[in-house]
């Protein structure tokens, strides 16, 4: 069963849609990454899978149910900057946050809710920071401890918005190589970026958006300069080394 199918679909707001004609399939295991540039319509495509925003036509499937009924069943890390970094909590209790739906919230952690989430710090590699405050961590461990919260909830599927605006270098190299080693354990992945040499890096499919969806498939058949060119609107710069730049309008 794939993990993601999306035919002809449109998504959008009040019935007005902002991204149109998505094809996907993403089967388990498989990294796909979202590139295209700002308002183009990746963070709306990644909420219509978590059942956040509607789908206004066309036929969208996530483990193997609408988006609403499998909602809950895909994890979700949101953009840093959109959580209050002062909400006085551990970096422990951000994690077990993600325990909540197994465990029911009126109910203490078991013993196997407290190993999951000490697991998870671990494989993000911040195991020994889970007694700080969540809001004294640097952006880039906050964003490892939202992922840790993630996985956590052990999803089959798992999508990541923007993750690595405004992560450091080190924090970025710690969440891919977490990334992969989740996709080689069967989870499949769903990641926004600007970054195309993280998309081209990270990515088994790529799916270009930009109000439509311009290209999808391999990043060698959709990273070229010519697909680009179309879905960014000629805003970019072919280089010597056979790469595109992006630049702003
Ligand atoms: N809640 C909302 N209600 C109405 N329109 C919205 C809403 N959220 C986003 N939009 C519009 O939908 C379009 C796509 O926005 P979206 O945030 O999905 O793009 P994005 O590719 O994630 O952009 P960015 O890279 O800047 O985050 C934009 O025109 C935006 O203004």
């Amino acid at each position: 069963m794939p993990a993601l199918r999306y035919a002809g679909v449109s998504v959008g707001y009040d019935r007005t849609p902002v991204l149109t004609h998505v094809d996907l399939e993403l089967d388990p295991g498989q990294r796909l990454i979202l590139v295209g540039p700002n308002g183009a319509g990746k963070s709306t495509l990644i909420k219509s899978v978590l059942g956040l925003a509607p789908v206004l036509a066309g036929e969208a499937t996530v483990l193997g149910e609408s988006p609403a009924a499998a909602r809950g069943r895909a994890g979700y890390v949101p953009q840093i900057d959109t959580l209050d970094a002062d909400f006085p909590v551990s970096v422990r209790q951000v994690v077990m946050m993600g325990r909540y739906r197994s465990i029911g919230w009126w109910r203490p952690a078991r013993a196997a809710d407290r190993r999951a989430v000490a697991d998870a710090l671990e494989l993000v590699g911040l195991a020994d920071r889970a007694g700080h405050r969540f809001g004294t961590l640097s952006g880039g461990q906050r964003q490892r401890v939202l992922l840790a919260r993630a996985i956590a909830a052990e999803p089959r599927l798992l999508l990541l918005d923007e993750p690595f605006n405004g992560v450091d270098a080190v924090s970025q190299e710690a969440i891919i190589a977490v990334l992969r080693e989740l996709a080689a354990g069967g989870t499949a992945l769903v990641l926004s970026t600007h970054d195309l040499t993280v998309a081209r890096e990270l990515a088994d499919l790529v799916c270009l958006i930009n109000g439509r969806q311009w290209a999808v498939g391999t990043p060698g058949e959709t990273l070229t300069a010519g697909k680009l060119r179309s879905a960014y609107g000629g805003h970019t710069v072919d280089l010597p080394d056979g790469h595109t730049m992006l630049v702003e309008p």
